[in-house]
């Protein structure tokens, strides 16, 4: 059993201390830059690697460069020349590039996940057979069900559910907070992670993960990218993509009429090169690795996403919902004073709380019974005759015990007062006073009830993470509303809500409650985030567009989210719905970008291409090119460099500013629409000046 001297400990490690601003801390978050060496020269490998038609048919847009390749191949075998060499391989570089861009995109993930299996490898495991005895398995042989003890120096072998005994636990493998973390049976810290090493004590562990299946695995696979998903919108856009590739093949073909017309019939080199420069391969070579860079983005700030939907929808969140309790709050709540009702004195009070909670595995309940313990000794002989306990569920808010034809119980104000009159009894008219004080104070009050007469109020203190209120002044600047869900009541939610500086708060909260006002906000056409580490939680994370659950929070919780915060800071969504705003913007910023480019390529080789044929083109052809061929050539290279590039752009992100969408929407479509209109004529002009130079063409 936990006594007080560990809650210190415990405090620093659930403190979510990464929402102060100092310096990051990495558990297996690799510490390589983006464009780290290392990770360049595999990508390098991995872009060869991927010119397997299997993997390019999957992007329309740089399937058709592939495609075109092969053909200005077979052409330059068939008809050498300089120039179709050099076309085509500049096509086959596009599409390396291509490659590259999302090759290193991958490299911190794969890193990564070379890191965790290390971490996996060769742990054994003491488990417990039905009779008792102890026999000592590998790791990889547990099973859902099987239970586990764990003593101080133990790693951890699997995911599960602590069943017995309370430790402390060092997680820094997976979260890099190096301050250990109390892990104890009951209650919403009961989850404990395979890899982690316990540090102190014992505790008793059922497993809650297939083999193959834990959390480590999961952060392999996604850290990996492996089980990567297209997002919707990378869906549309992909079609809207291919869409624009399709209109631009017979928009290429119809040049050939025009020019046999005038009796100079265009290669089928220079009809490729032109469909290649036109087709928004920009955006298509680097659309998956903004999304994946995205995804990376979260693992550095210690943010396991699960979907790369949530992530986006993460940059359009519109309202925050967080539980109170363990996440704006430290979540250990203690008793700290038993405050009696008139008529019944403290020991009779704290006696009886005493003996309603010695079963109770709730951190609330067992700091009741140590408060009790130390003011009035260990009550449990008591419980020698037969007895019943009833514990405690997020929708009775109560909980107690059946001895010796009492009926105990201890709870939520309004809860046991409805108990307490089903029974025939009536609160005593200094209850509410001592109630509402209590709450006034941001503390929880619990009422304790001896059959129909209610004897008084335990108090729980729970303490405000630190810095939150700053935090949540940042959310509302970028237009989010946060509200608080809590199962305590309106008054302490109240209190604490004051105190934390949230914008709304809904008290006495049921899990189904909880759903609900999601819902709500959703049929308002909203995107609700959801905070939470609880069971009583899940269903809530479940719903929500973007459910983060905390890593100190239950099983249950995390995997009815669809992110886990390894830090468990309340205000991580603002990195997150950061990060989800960055990506959007990025992908709109370049796929402006992209458009606009082809339109000015466009209007930069026509001129040159058919200058000498029709005279009357003369007049566009405001840029001079040394020759059509040189042309040609000169925006095929400029089209694969652009992409190379942009590689930087698209995997850190156009900076963000906490501004409003229409004036983010401006900036993107002056510089990003402007800049890719000009651009593509100063760079083409410049190759074909240096072509000319090199006496190229
Ligand atoms: N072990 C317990 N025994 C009896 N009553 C309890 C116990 N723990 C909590 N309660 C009461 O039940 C209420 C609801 O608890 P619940 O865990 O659903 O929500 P919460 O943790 O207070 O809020 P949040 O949803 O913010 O985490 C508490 O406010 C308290 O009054
Ligand atoms: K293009
Ligand atoms: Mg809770």
């Amino acid at each position: 059993m936990p006594d007080l001297e560990v809650t210190d400990v415990d405090r620093a490690g659930a403190s979510g201390s990464s929402a102060e601003p100092g310096g990051p801390r990495r558990g297996v978050v690799s510490r390589r830059g983006l464009l780290d060496p290392q990770i360049m020269r595999v990508a390098a490998v991995e872009a060869v690697r991927k010119l397997d038609p299997r993997v390019q048919v999957k992007n329309p847009v740089m399937f058709v460069v592939l495609i075109g390749s092969v053909i200005t191949l077979v052409e330059a075998i068939a008809d050498p020349s300089a120039f179709s060499w050099a076309v085509t391989v500049w096509l086959v570089l596009t599409v390396l590039f291509a490659n590259f861009a999302e090759a290193v995109a991958e490299g911190r993930g794969k890193a990564q996940a070379d890191t965790l299996r290390r971490m996996r490898t060769e742990t054994h495991a003491r488990r417990l057979r039905s009779e008792g005895r102890e026999e000592r398995v590998a790791a990889s042989e547990l099973s859902l069900g099987d239970v586990v003890v764990c003593e101080a120096g133990d790693v951890i072998p699997s995911d599960g559910e602590v069943i017995e005994g309370a430790a402390s636990v060092d997680e820094s493998a997976i979260t890099g907070e190096s301050a250990p973390v109390i892990r104890e049976s009951g209650g919403d810290r009961s989850a404990v992670t395979g890899g982690t090493r316990v540090l102190s004590d014992q505790i008793i562990v059922r497993i809650t993960a297939e083999p193959g299946k834990t959390f480590v695995d999961r952060m392999i696979n996604l850290v990996e990218g492996a089980k990567r998903r297209k997002t919707p919108n990378e869906v549309a856009l992909t079609i809207l993509l291919a869409a624009l590739t399709i209109i631009f093949v017979p928009a290429v073909v119809t040049l050939q009429p025009f020019s046999m017309f005038a009796g100079d019939r265009v290669s089928v080199i220079v009809l490729i090169a032109l469909l290649v420069c036109l087709i928004p391969t920009t955006i298509g070579a680097l659309l998956s690795a903004i999304g994946i860079a995205g995804m990376d983005r979260l693992v550095q700030r210690n943010v396991l996403a699960m979907s790369g939907r949530a992530v986006e929808a993460a940059g359009d969140v519109q309202t925050l919902l967080l539980d109170k309790t363990g996440t704006i709050t430290m979540g250990n709540r203690m008793a700290s004073e038993f405050h009696p009702v008139s008529g019944c004195d403290e020991q009779e009070l704290a006696n009886a709380a005493q003996l309603s909670s010695l079963a109770d595995e709730t951190p609330e309940g067992r700091s009741i019974v140590v408060l009790a313990k130390q003011r009035y000794g260990l009550r449990g002989g008591d419980l020698e005759r037969e007895h019943e306990f009833i514990p405690f569920s997020a929708t009775t808010r109560m909980s107690g015990v059946d001895t010796d034809g009492r009926q105990i119980r201890k709870g939520a104000a309004d809860a046991v007062k409805r108990w307490v009159s089903e029974l025939g009894g009536s609160s005593p008219a200094d209850l509410d006073p001592i109630v509402e004080r209590v709450a006034r104070a941001g503390a929880t009050p619990l009422v304790v009830a001896d059959g129909s007469r209610v004897l008084g109020v335990i108090e729980l203190k729970d303490v405000v993470k630190p810095g939150i209120v700053e935090r949540f002044a940042e959310l509302r600047a970028i237009g989010i509303r946060t509200v608080m869900v809590t199962g305590d009541n309106p008054l302490t939610a109240a209190a604490i809500a004051q105190e934390a500086g949230v914008d709304d708060y809904l008290a006495e909260a049921t899990p189904e409650a909880k759903l609900a006002l999601i819902k709500a906000e959703q049929e308002g056409g909203k995107l609700v985030a959801m905070t939470g580490d609880g069971t009583n939680d899940a269903p809530a994370l479940a719903q929500a567009d973007v459910g983060v659950a905390m890593n100190t929070g239950t099983t249950a919780a995390k995997e009815a989210g669809n992110m886990v915060d390894l830090d468990s800071s309340p205000t991580k969504l603002i990195d997150i719905v950061e990060i989800g705003k960055q990506l959007l913007i990025t992908r709109g910023a370049l796929t402006t970008f992209s458009v606009a480019n082809d339109v000015a390529k466009y209007f930069a080789i026509i001129p040159a291409l058919f200058a000498g044929t029709y005279s009357q083109l003369d007049a566009l052809d405001i840029m001079h090119l040394h020759s059509p061929q040189s042309a040609v050539l000169s925006a095929v290279i400029f089209n694969a460099l652009v992409i190379v590039a942009l590689i930087p752009l698209a995997l850190r992100g156009v900076r963000f500013r906490p501004t409003s969408a229409t004036a983010v929407l401006r900036r993107n479509v002056l510089i990003y629409g402007v800049g890719g209109l000009i651009v593509p004529f100063v760079f083409i002009k410049l190759i074909d000046l240096i072509l000319t130079a090199l006496g190229a063409f």
